[in-house]
């Protein structure tokens, strides 16, 4: 697929991204897009994939085969260009021991022209809480302490696109509210935002959509700000496929979400329950499952003690507590509102 065909909105993009390194597969064809001005979170256990699908986006490294673009950029070829457009917070903070941290924020902010060097002081002085140690040098920061250094210079960077890997790794409660606090004020200014991490709940309040990678595959995207609007997830199975309703009474407020087989469907509901059990009562069902699901247990899918395997992975069905079925869905979110006609023929 040629990268022109992508919707115009997306910011970041990548086709087919593989990564080896010798023997070791560290991407396998991820495709994703993230869009212009959404904060977007990578999620994944180690080794998962994600500082490589970072680096490869920012143009440290070169992919194996496939495509990343930033903002119409070739990664790899206009890396130079890719990267004033970014500012980049990387899992590992390298500093100069023997400057001070506010040495270190004047040395960083000249190297990236137009990074201002006050806004940055300000920051790490005020809510990240630096103080009075931006006149001690680095070599005697803690963890965190670094790392607040390094969000300081990320967060006064005005560019169009803020890539943070791990940005909370190292810090305490307190300091990774702020975090989130920073990360949402920078959507506010326009900022895109990509987010890698390992707390759930944190990518679960700010993000506004999370790729769920395993083994350097991509395996889900989710909608979280769709899913913070806040409904209940029906499984709903028929004996046949003839017997799956067309259509439903709009009072309701279902919407389809995901054909699991030709004779299951996922969907969504808003609205109170009794007028949905009446019309449910009406229709000849013989199973049916309600529920919702938060972002653990979208994870624990993939990366759980039951989670999928990559043949089951490849077959998926969004409710384990049901038998799996050889349906049409595939976990890319691309399945979403498939017609029927596809898969009844
Ligand atoms: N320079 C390298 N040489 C060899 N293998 C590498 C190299 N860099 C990464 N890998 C391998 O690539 C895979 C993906 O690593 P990556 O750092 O992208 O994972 P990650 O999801 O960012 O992990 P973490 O959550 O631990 O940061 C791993 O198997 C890792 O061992």
């Amino acid at each position: 697929m040629s990268l022109d065909s992508v919707e115009r909105d997306a910011v970041l993009v990548t086709r087919g991204l593989t990564k080896t390194y010798g023997s070791v597969r560290a991407l396998r064809g991820v495709s994703l897009e993230v869009k212009r001005g959404e904060i977007f979170g990578l999620l994944g256990p180690n080794g998962s994939g994600k500082t490589t699908t970072i680096r490869i986006l920012l143009g440290m490294l070169r992919a194996t085969a496939g495509e990343a673009r930033i903002a119409g950029l070739d990664s790899w070829t206009q890396s130079v260009e890719v990267r004033r457009l970014v500012s980049f917070l990387p899992g590992e903070i390298r500093l100069f021991g023997h400057f001070t941290g506010r040495r270190m924020l004047r040395f960083l902010s000249r190297l990236r022209d137009g990074v201002p060097y006050e806004a940055a002081v300000a920051l790490a002085e005020g809510p990240l809480g630096l103080g009075p140690a931006l006149d001690r040098k680095v070599r005697g920061y803690s963890t965190g302490m670094k790392q607040k250094l390094a969000l300081a210079q990320a967060f006064a960077d005005p560019v169009e696109i803020l890539i943070l890997d791990e940005p909370t790794s190292a810090l305490d409660p307190s300091a990774r509210a702020l975090v989130l606090d920073l990360v949402r004020q920078a959507r506010q200014r326009g900022q895109t935002i990509i987010f890698s991490g390992h707390v759930l709940s944190e990518v679960e309040k700010v993000c506004d959509r999370v790729a769920i990678m395993r083994t350097g595959r991509l395996l889900w995207v989710e909608d979280l700000a769709h899913r913070r609007r806040g409904y209940r997830l029906l499984l709903l199975r028929f004996a046949d496929p003839q017997s799956v309703p067309t259509s439903w009474p709009e009072h309701l407020e279902l919407q389809l979400r995901e054909w699991v087989d030709p004779r299951t469907v996922l969907m969504e509901h808003r609205g109170a329950p009794p007028p949905l059990l009446d019309w449910l009562a009406q229709t000849p069902l013989i199973d049916l499952a309600i529920g919702t699901d938060d972002l653990q247990s979208l994870y624990d899918r993939y990366h759980g003690p039951n989670a999928l395997s990559d043949d089951e992975v490849e077959d998926y069905n969004p409710w384990r507590s049901l038998p799996s079925h050889h349906g049409t869905a595939r976990p890319n979110g691309a399945n979403t509102n498939i017609p029927r006609e596809d898969l009844v023929a």
